[in-house]
């Protein structure tokens, strides 16, 4: 029997705040139940399939492309021939008002900066539910309720110190948004006893309460879809589409999504991903942070892999980063889709003029390399940026996208030994001990923030969110793993060294004194850069800290935490 109609039964184990309360209404819970109901075993079984995945990486394995997978390679998956082999498939015609999308601004759900973001001139805004949102409670409905209220152009919000009140332009971005990773739980909400997954959770709350005013407006529900790691899981995506569309009775093919290329199995199957969801398909976006990430991840127990210092691993000096961008360019354009660019972590820095000049022809020059290279747009961390990467693709961009005239088709000829090639960085300079403390102080300040419900924060003038915190996090594994040395000094980069310095600069941040949430991420991050076996992801780590005990809304009483429909 179908969910829809079979018995599901949904609990809430958190407070029923204001936003929850408007967000978690028996109808938009009932839609989630379904979803739950439908797709959970497969969520799980693709969970399952990486942990046994990751096995083969960690004796030395590789990924292949799928042809090659199907004549013995990795011998893990279905062969897919379909989509590479037939030269006919299209993803779907680009809807008119994402003809444009030459800028895109990201940012979390936090109502000031869905604004600030809408309003900043940039082409698309994208909420982001993953790697700038700690996903506490409170963020998430009421991010939900500030998605739902930007949709009905009702959005506002007043500082409450200095009485600025923000509302929105006549004219605004186009709205996307980019549910949580299939790896991400949503603890707080069970269905039949299993906790959701909080892609889901994302996905069906804004589709639930959008759907139809985004399509009355002339516009759809846009999607980004994050950490893919393979076609799988991309047809888990695309069947989830189906069942949301028939679901509310609105056509085939209404949604539309931009898949985050930014795992490394992934770049093996890129034509795949497309194919599984070419009817509701926007594209691929290069997802550098996260991409580097994976590539560590995956080949952490490889002795011939092991990452320079992160600033590196540049789009222009690291192989393996610009044969992913040559062959998602090819890829796309093949398709007839849009091959996005990726976002440059720099940010403006004030007080400084000429640091701030310098850190703004870097993304500069990143933004010309990306257009030049073929791809129809970019991403921006501020909208202080929106007019330089603007610029940049209006020069060299003169039409809406490049997507019909095929730039990149060079991208053909990347093999797979072009995806896995690191940088050989001069001896004396790959693994400093300056890069190593700074990684440590990385990841220790954003782990802080993040257990406080702040998903992304401003720290050395760049942008860090749970992306770029997961590299340094995975290269400090990889290092004490491997017992490499930091080649100014000499010392092994050992357990004792990492704790040292996980401990100095909590002591360093706090004076000593249990302040923030130092004391917590000190214990964590010293466990995680330390332990035998690198964890999967640090916000999986993070998340039991966070659950409704991190709750600042207005709280109703205890019996009404468990909330049954
Ligand atoms: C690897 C990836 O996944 S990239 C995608 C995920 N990452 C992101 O989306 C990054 C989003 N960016 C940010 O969160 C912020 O820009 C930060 C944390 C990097 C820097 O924040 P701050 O130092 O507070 O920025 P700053 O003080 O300069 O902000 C100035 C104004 O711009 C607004 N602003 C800054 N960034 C954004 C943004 N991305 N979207 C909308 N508004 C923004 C601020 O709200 C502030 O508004 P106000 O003047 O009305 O008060
Ligand atoms: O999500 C983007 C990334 O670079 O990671
Ligand atoms: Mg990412």
């Amino acid at each position: 029997m179908e969910a829809r109609t079979a018995p599901v039964n949904i609990e809430i184990h958190a407070p029923i705040c204001a936003a929850a309360s408007e967000i978690l209404t028996p109808d938009s819970l009932r839609f989630l139940g379904y979803l739950c109901h439908k797709f959970e075993d497969r969520r799980q079984a693709l969970l399952a399939a990486r942990a046994s995945q990751a096995l083969v990486f960690d004796s030395g394995g590789v990924p292949h492309y799928e042809g090659a997978a199907k004549a013995g390679g990795m011998g893990m998956r279905e062969p897919h021939s379909k989509a590479t082999e037939d030269p006919h498939w299209r993803c779907a015609a680009v809807p008119e008002d994402v003809m444009d999308r030459r800028v895109e601004i990201t940012g979390p759900v936090d109502r000031k900066m869905i604004i600030n973001g809408l309003n900043s001139g940039a082409n698309v805004y994208m909420a982001d539910f993953e790697d700038s949102t700690s996903p506490t409670w409170s963020n998430l409905t009421e991010g939900q309720r500030n998605l739902r209220d930007a949709t009905r152009g009702k959005i506002t919000y007043t500082n409450p110190e200095t009485g600025r009140v923000y509302a929105l332009k006549q004219k605004t971005a186009v709205l996307f948004v980019r549910p949580r990773g299939w790896h991400l739980d949503e603890a707080h909400v069970t269905v039949n006893g299993r906790v959701v997954s909080g892609s889901l959770f994302d996905f069906a709350l804004y589709f639930y309460h959008n759907v139809h005013c985004l399509l009355g407006k002339g516009t759809r529900p846009y999607f980004y879809l994050p950490k893919l790691e393979d076609y799988l899981e991309a047809r888990l995506w695309n069947d989830v589409f189906k069942a949301a569309q028939s679901y509310f009775g609105v056509p085939y093919g209404t949604i539309r999504a931009t898949v985050l290329l930014e795992t490394i199995t992934a770049a093996f199957q890129m034509e795949e991903i497309l194919y599984e969801l070419r009817d509701h398909s926007l594209g691929l976006n290069c997802g550098r942070w996260d991409y580097l990430f994976s590539y560590i991840k995956k080949f952490k127990c490889h002795g011939d892999k092991i990452a320079p210092d992160r600033s590196h691993l540049t789009m222009t000096d690291t192989p393996l980063l610009k044969a992913y961008v040559e062959r998602l360019i090819y890829i796309c354009h093949k398709r007839g889709t849009f091959a996005m660019g990726g976002m440059a972590a720099q940010i403006p820095i004030k007080g400084d003029p000429a640091a701030n000049d310098a850190a703004m022809a870097r993304i500069k020059n990143d933004k010309i390399r990306e257009v030049m290279a073929g791809h129809d747009g970019t991403w921006v961390a501020h909208p202080a940026l929106v007019t330089l990467a603007k610029s940049v693709f209006d020069k060299h961009m003169p039409t809406p996208n490049q997507i019909d005239k095929n730039p990149g088709m060079t991208g053909k000829d990347v093999t797979e030994a072009d995806l896995l090639k690191l940088r050989i960085v001069p001896k004396g300079e790959a693994i400093t001990s300056a890069g190593l403390e700074k990684g440590v102080s990385i990841v220790l300040a954003y782990t802080e923030a993040w257990l406080r419900g702040i998903g992304c924060i401003p720290l050395n003038h760049h942008m860090e969110d749970a992306a770029t915190a997961e590299i340094s996090r995975a290269q400090i594994w990889q290092w004490r793993y491997h017992g490499v040395k930091t080649e100014d000094d000499g010392v092994v980069i050992s357990r004792e060294r990492i704790s040292k310095l996980v401990q100095d600069e909590v002591k360093r941040r706090t004076g000593g004194e249990d302040r923030g949430k130092w004391f917590l991420a000190g214990k964590l991050v010293e466990d995680m850069l330390t332990k035998e076996r690198l964890d999967d992801f640090l916000t999986t780590v993070c998340y039991p800290h966070i659950l409704t005990t991190q709750y600042e809304g207005d709280v109703i009483p205890e019996d009404d935490h468990v909330s049954k429909l």
